[in-house]
């Protein structure tokens, strides 16, 4: 991690540290004044969007459905596969909680990064103590891609998009598995909500 100097902020990410057990002691101990930001999205999508990814590298793997169930005709989730529990984000809240207080946390909706990213990125922009220097202005969504994109990439006049990794189609999966899903997170979910202060509207 590179020194920070008077007006900079030193920025760090990996979508592995939120649920890794030893990162929070190791954050809180290299400096315990660390903001946090993490991303959360419908642990649903977020498990089928984990699914697609692996799919893309491993065409060969078992269906989604199959994956879900240590027992399918019982309903029991595997709860031991990373796709769903990652998606229980109260149990991983409950050890950063152990070593930051949650006003240094802050919960960026990844449906809202979609639906509205300038709104979403006025919230971190606010947390982190900046002026609200990225704006609607700075958007513009594209049909092609099916998502928000930027107007101009930074040092670059032209138009950018996140790449061909991002927002890949998922595929469809068995109607009674989402909803026995969403059965299994919805506790977790209202956990969730009611630690961050945050409604994330999962839950209908
Ligand atoms: N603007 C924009 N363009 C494209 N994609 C967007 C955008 N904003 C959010 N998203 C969502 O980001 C999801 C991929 O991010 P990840 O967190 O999975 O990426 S990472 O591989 O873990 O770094 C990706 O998930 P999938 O749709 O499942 O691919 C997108 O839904």
């Amino acid at each position: 991690m590179p020194r920070t100097l008077d007006g900079q902020i030193t920025m760090e990410k990996t979508p592995s540290y939120f649920v890794t057990r030893e990162a929070p002691a190791r954050i809180s101990a290299m400096s315990k004044d660390t903001k946090l930001i993490v991303v959360v999205r419908d642990p649903v999508t977020r498990a089928i969007s984990d699914y697609t990814q692996t799919l893309s590298k491993r065409p060969d793997i078992p269906t989604f459905e199959s994956l879900t169930f240590k027992n399918r005709t019982a309903g029991l989730i595997d709860t031991s596969w990373s796709a769903i529990q990652i998606g229980i984000y109260a149990k991983h809240l409950e050890h950063w909680l152990r070593h930051f207080p949650i006003r240094q946390m802050l919960f960026v909706s990844g449906e809202r990064l979609i639906s509205d990213p300038a709104g979403e990125l006025g919230r971190v922009q606010d947390f982190l103590g900046l002026k609200r220097i990225i704006t609607d202005k700075h958007f513009y969504f594209n049909k092609t891609k099916g998502f928000p994109c930027l107007k101009k990439a930074e040092g670059s006049s032209r138009p950018h998009c996140l790449g061909k990794t991002k927002g890949r189609t998922h595929p469809e999966i068995d109607r009674e598995v989402v909803r026995r899903l969403r059965e299994f997170y919805r506790p977790f979910n209202l956990k969730f909500y009611q630690m961050t202060g945050h409604d994330f509207g999962w839950d209908g």
